[in-house]
C-alpha cells in the first residue's frame, strides 16, 4: 500500500508523569517499526496515541498529509488500525465481528482481504471464524484478530504484541502474513530476535532513540535487500477499526 505516515513531537503525560515527549519517525509502505522498551514505560500507550484512541499532550500525525481531524476519527481508524494484547472478551463470534465492522460508514467501500485465506495462512481451521471468541485459546484468538486486521486493509497496523500468545510455528506464521500484508507494521515486541529476522526500524522508549536493522530473514530467503541500512468499548474490541464514531 502507498502511504507515508509522519509522527512529529509526539508527547504522553499520565498523571504527573511525562512517559515519553518528541518522538518523531516516518514511515513510507510497508517499512515496519518495532517498538521496543521496559514492560510499563508506554508501548501500549503510545500505540493508542496513534491510533487515536486516547488523547495526546503534544505532536502531530499525519498519514498522507492529512491530520486525524481532517480524516474524522473513524475514518483514521480504519485507517491506522490497533490490535490490542490482552485476550479478546467480546460477545458473539469472529465472523459476527468481522460482519459487523464492515458495516461502519467507515468501512464502507474499502478494499477487502481474503479472510478465509488469511484464516488458513495462519494455520487455523476455518471453524474458528464460528466458534465463540471466548472459547478460542489465546493463541487462536490473537491469530483470528490479526486476521481480520489484515483482511480490513488498513494502511497502518498497530500491533501490540502479536505474538506474545502463539508458539514458535505459529508466530513465523504471523510474522509472514504481516510481512506480506503490505500494511505499515508498528509492532510492540519483547523478542529482541524479532526486528533482526524482518529487520525495520526500532524505536526504544522512553528515549525514543531510532535504529534501522537489516532484514536477516529476507536476505535468507533471497527476498529483498538486506545490504541497506538496515473505557471502555474499545478495550474489549479485538480491532480498533470498528471503533463507533461517538468513542
Ligand atoms: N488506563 C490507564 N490508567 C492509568 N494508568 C495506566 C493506564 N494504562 C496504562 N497505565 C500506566 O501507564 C504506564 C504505561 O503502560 P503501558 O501499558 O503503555 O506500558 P507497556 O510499555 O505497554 O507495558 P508492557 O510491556 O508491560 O505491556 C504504566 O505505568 C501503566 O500502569
Amino acid at each position: 500500500m502507498d502511504c507515508k505516515f509522519e509522527v512529529q513531537g509526539l508527547k504522553r503525560i499520565l498523571g504527573e508523569s511525562l512517559l515519553f515527549s518528541d518522538i518523531n519517525f516516518t514511515l513510507s509502505g510497508s517499512e515496519r517499526l518495532f517498538v521496543t522498551g521496559p514492560s510499563g514505560v508506554g508501548k501500549t500507550l503510545f500505540l493508542r496515541l496513534l491510533a487515536c484512541l486516547d488523547e495526546a499532550q503534544g505532536g502531530e500525525l499525519r498519514l498522507n498529509g492529512k491530520t486525524p481531524s481532517d480524516y474524522g476519527f473513524p475514518a483514521w481508524r480504519a485507517l491506522v488500525t490497533y490490535v490490542p494484547q490482552s485476550r479478546v472478551n467480546f460477545k458473539g463470534t469472529p465472523a459476527e465481528f468481522y460482519f459487523q465492522a464492515q458495516q461502519f460508514a467507515s468501512q464502507k467501500g474499502r478494499p477487502r482481504g481474503d479472510l478465509p485465506t488469511l484464516i488458513n495462512d495462519l494455520g487455523l481451521e476455518h471453524v474458528v471464524l464460528n466458534q465463540a471468541w471466548t472459547e478460542l485459546s489465546g493463541g487462536q484468538a490473537q491469530r483470528v484478530a490479526i486476521a481480520i486486521a489484515v483482511a480490513l486493509r488498513p494502511a497502518v497496523l498497530l500491533l501490540d504484541e502479536p505474538t506474545s500468545a502463539c508458539d514458535q510455528v505459529s508466530v513465523r506464521r504471523v510474522e509472514k502474513v504481516l510481512q506480506d500484508s503490505g500494511c505499515t507494521l508498528i509492532w510492540i515486541s519483547h523478542d529482541p530476535e524479532q526486528p533482526s529476522r524482518l529487520g525495520g526500524k526500532v524505536l526504544e522508549l522512553p528515549g525514543g532513540t531510532l535504529t534501522d536493522i537489516a532484514p536477516a530473514l529476507l536476505a535468507e530467503a533471497g527476498g529483498g535487500s538486506a545490504t541497506s541500512s538496515s473505557e471502555r468499548l474499545e478495550a474489549r474490541l479485538p480491532v480498533s477499526a470498528a471503533v463507533p464514531a461517538g468513542l
